[in-house]
């Protein structure tokens, strides 16, 4: 039995609490939103509620009705206390039809008795009826029609000062390397109003934007007001620092705008409204989000209604990672869009940057029509974890053989020889290649931070880190930290776990302290001793040193979790799977985690949890990639 169950819960609900389908919460807000709505509310619609606020907590914007039975109950967290649910072999799930009819003709969905409540919205969509918590459609809504009108309008540019502009940026040399998709994007971003900008890590996301802020100040001018924005402070901070570092050898760039975080660009306030919308519009030129994976459903539509009409907005980062923690996962639905009209290029960008034939295919043309490019080709590392990468994000739920043979199989001893970029499954009862690589890294560490070599010691910092899945638990990172420590201490003899800070500590900063110039999830380490004691950071190639008694609020980081390590990149990374049965465990969990590595990953696991990672995705159900229309409301 779930250990959500809700207490006095007696009705239809109660069979999909107690099977773990819908949690306390679900429970609550639908009973809740039923006795608001003073109406008579039956069954059917009361499962509907409870299934729309379900969507939302599991980070989608709406329910696809047509697939409600192939819901899973979640498995509990480790260490929540709760045991696994055992859901009944069938589960009382309404017909969808029947479902769509009842609901077409209820008061949620046209109007209670009570007044303007219409707290559900229903739609017809490419994927069937979908059902939303209205306040989601709305904002879905919001960014089709902005996205939909910004792109029947195209930026003027001539030809000529565009080939101009990227021949100053890029230089005039051909690359022999093929089709520079690089150029490209800063061509597109030049004459697109919104562009999105994909690719995996390492394929020069970051050092393309640098040039695309390059091509917009040489064309419209070095005073051209630039909003440089991410969804983390931690990410904002890192795209200053890289974008710092580009104008070194970019003279192009003749100056670096200031990045922020998103909320703090749209003028958040405590009270939970933001100062910027529609009434009062950001004044920049050219909006740029990086990141954008991570960006929620409600801040993008909120982004877009403060953008002026005529501003570029370019959105980066890599649709395959794991979303943002609140619902939505617009990145990917905007790249993936699927109601994509034949629209023809922009004039200036066929003149300067058209591909030659061949290049694109016709789904990829129709993307780059609607300003979405994606760099394929990878800068920071090749070997076999660039094509596992690959083969995570092309394997389906039923064919995950690939992966498997490119790790442990046949395919893998290709890479036997390398000494660079290996992916290495890792017995969970024989960690010894683990353990020596983590008295390696913390020897390292020491005898760095020991030295008061800042440089050195963020360097082996970065050398390597565990990720786990969950917090807790056995797999998760407190069992993870706790064997990581007796390890160090057993071979070192260093004595780690006493209370205080001591010299060669990797610490994990919890907030964000702007004023400081750190962030939630940033890593730095204790060098020095006495006096001389500081904990310093990586700020681009520079480093931040700060004293102790600066930092409020950080823990000791021997393992982290794979949802606070996106957006950085480690040497070496050990992944922990979990259990084979944990819903945490998906393929967007296993990219995001081995491509946070340049060199080496250990997977700590057995093919059996591998195969339930590859055969999992998040499913993020969102009407954004397709077109919809309001039914009954
Ligand atoms: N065309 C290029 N020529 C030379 N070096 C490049 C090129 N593109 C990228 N690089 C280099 O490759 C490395 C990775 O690039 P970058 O950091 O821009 O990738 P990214 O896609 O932003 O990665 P991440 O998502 O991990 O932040 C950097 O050192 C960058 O300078």
């Amino acid at each position: 039995m779930s250990a959500q169950l809700v207490a006095g819960e007696h009705g239809v609900l109660r069979v999909f609490n107690e099977a773990g389908v819908f949690a306390a919460a679900d429970v609550h807000v639908a009973r809740r939103v039923a006795a608001l709505s003073g109406a008579e509310i039956g069954d059917h619609e009361l499962v509907a509620l409870a299934l729309a606020v379900r969507a939302v907590r599991t980070g989608s914007t709406c329910v696809k009705l047509d697939r409600i039975t192939e819901i899973v109950p979640e498995t509990p967290e480790p260490g929540d206390g709760a045991a696994p649910a055992e859901p009944p072999a069938q589960m009382p799930w309404p017909d969808p039809g029947e479902l769509v009819r009842t609901l077409t003709a209820s008061p949620l969905i046209t109007g209670c008795p009570t007044g303007p409540l219409r707290p559900l919205a229903l739609v017809t969509s490419d994927d069937g009826p979908l059902l939303y918590l209205r306040k989601y459609f709305r904002q879905e809504q919001t960014i089709r029609d902005i996205l939909a009108q910004r792109r029947a309008q195209r930026p003027q540019v001539e030809a000529p000062a565009l080939a101009a502009a990227l021949n100053e940026v890029f230089g005039s040399d051909v690359d022999d390397g093929g089709y520079d998709r690089q150029r490209a994007a800063a061509a597109l971003a030049a004459t697109s109003w919104t562009t999105v900008l994909a690719g995996g890590p390492g394929t020069g996301k970051t050092y393309t934007v640098a040039r695309i802020l390059a091509v917009m100040q040489a064309l419209l001018g070095s005073d051209v007001r630039i909003g440089l924005c991410a969804p983390t402070g931690r990410a904002a901070a890192q795209m200053q620092a890289s974008i710092n570092d580009h104008r070194a050898d970019l003279t192009a760039l003749r100056t670096a705008p200031v990045a922020t975080t998103v909320h703090k660009l749209l003028g958040w306030r405590p009270d939970g409204s933001y100062r910027r919308g529609a009434d009062d519009r950001l004044p920049y030129d050219v909006v740029v989000v990086d990141e954008t994976s991570m960006l929620a459903v409600s801040m993008m539509s909120r982004l877009l209604e403060s953008l002026r009409p005529d501003a570029r907005l370019i959105l980066v980062g890599d649709p395959h990672q794991l979303s943002s923690v609140d619902a939505g996962a617009v990145l990917a639905d905007l790249v993936e869009r699927r109601d994509r009209e034949d629209t023809p290029l922009p004039e200036a960008f066929e003149a300067v940057a058209a591909a030659p034939a061949g290049e694109f295919d016709a789904a990829e043309r129709l993307a780059l029509a609607d300003g979405v490019i994606t760099l394929t080709r990878g800068h920071r590392y090749g070997g076999q974890i660039s094509e596992v990468a690959a083969a995570i994000k092309a394997s389906s739920g039923t064919d995950v053989d690939a992966v498997i043979d490119l790790i442990t199989g046949e395919a893998a001893q290709r890479f036997a020889d390398d000494t660079r970029g290996r992916v290495i499954l890792v017995d969970p009862d024989e960690l010894e290649p683990v353990r020596r690589t983590v008295v390696e890294w913390a020897r390292r560490l020491r005898a760095t931070a020991n030295s008061a070599d800042a440089a050195g010691a963020l360097a082996a910092l970065m050398q390597h880190r565990v990720l786990c899945a969950h917090r807790d638990g056995r797999h998760g990172v407190s069992g993870w930290s706790r064997a990581i420590i007796g390890w160090i201490n057993d071979d070192l003899g260093a004595g780690i776990g006493a209370a205080g800070w001591y010299t060669g500590e990797p610490i994990l900063v919890n907030r964000n302290d702007p004023t400081h110039g750190i962030f939630n999830g940033d890593s730095g380490v204790v060098i020095g001793t006495g006096d001389a004691t500081r904990v310093v950071f990586a700020r681009g190639t520079g480093v931040l040193p700060l004293y102790p008694s600066q930092i409020a609020d950080s823990s000791p980081v021997y393992a982290m979790t794979i949802h606070r390590s996106q957006g950085s990149q480690f040497g070496a990374v050990t992944v922990v799977l979990p259990d084979a049965d944990a819903h945490l465990l998906t393929k967007e969990l296993l990219y995001t985690a081995v491509t946070r590595a340049q060199n080496q990953v250990f997977i700590v696991g057995t093919e059996h949890e591998l195969r339930a990672a590859l055969s999992r995705s998040v499913q993020r159900a969102s009407g954004l990639g397709s077109a919809v229309r309001e039914i009954g409301g």
